[in-house]
């Protein structure tokens, strides 16, 4: 452990700090559009959210009983990152107590970092435009490094990049993504109950379940408190 490195909250973006789906579903729906297919209404689209535009278009098109070569979804993923990346934030907000908990963790000398499966320069838009962007130390995308959430290396490079102590982590998600990176990475992981999974979160089993933004300071302290009571590995 580097004694230097801080404790740390590492955040998924869509469907933990964001509601984004108005957006995402919205972009999925003018490609199905283009490609001749009729739009998935929002509610059930919503699911198939958290791996990813490409995993969303694969997703979007096998619901909708369509087929894609390799190729086609390559070229509908790029046209997609084009349109969504005009229409970030048309239909996207913050979820309710996002800001005061993220003073309340900095004020407890927390460092922040956000680890999304978003492509990364959309993910930096999207948060500066919804005003949270300076918040984190880093903000690592699915295209930052050459492995992503479910893979646990991505929760631990982010830790890393952001100078912080993987012995003091808690990681906060929405999606069977989130809890299986951070379980398979060792590290305590707080699940939200108003994101995007089709299972229930407190069937994907996190280590603690919050369904408002308020209560997640009590959570993160407790999840260290209980991280600093293991014996080092
Ligand atoms: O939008 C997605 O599919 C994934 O994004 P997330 O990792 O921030 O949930
Ligand atoms: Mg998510």
């Amino acid at each position: 452990m580097n004694a230097h490195s801080s404790p740390i909250v590492v955040f998924d973006l869509d469907g933990t700090l964001a509601e984004t789906a108005g957006d995402l579903i919205g972009t999925l729906n003018v490609i199905l559009a283009r490609e001749g297919h009729a739009p998935l209404p929002l509610e059930q689209a919503r699911d198939l959210l958290g791996a990813g535009a490409r995993a969303l278009i694969q997703r979007g098109f096998t619901v909708a009983g369509a087929s894609l070569t390799p190729e086609r979804l390559e070229a509908l993923f790029h046209d997609f990152l084009d349109y969504y990346g005009d229409h970030l934030t048309d239909d996207s907000y913050l979820f309710p107590g996002v800001v005061a908990a993220l003073d309340r963790l900095e004020a407890a000398g927390l460092r922040l970092a956000v680890c999304t499966n978003k492509v990364e320069s959309h993910a930096v838009a999207l948060l500066d435009a919804l005003g949270i962007g300076g918040r984190f130390r880093t903000i690592v995308g699915k295209d930052t490094f050459a492995f992503s959430k479910p893979d646990p290396r991505h929760i631990t490079a982010t830790i890393e990049r952001a100078g912080g102590d993987p012995m003091r982590a808690v990681m906060v998600g929405d999606s069977k993504a989130d809890v299986a990176a951070a379980k398979a990475a060792g590290i305590p992981v707080v699940g939200v109950t108003f994101g995007y999974t089709p299972v229930p979160m407190r069937e994907l089993a996190p280590d603690w379940v919050i369904e408002h933004f308020d209560a997640l300071p009590e959570a993160v302290d407790a999840l260290l408190a209980r991280e600093s009571v293991k014996p080092a590995a």
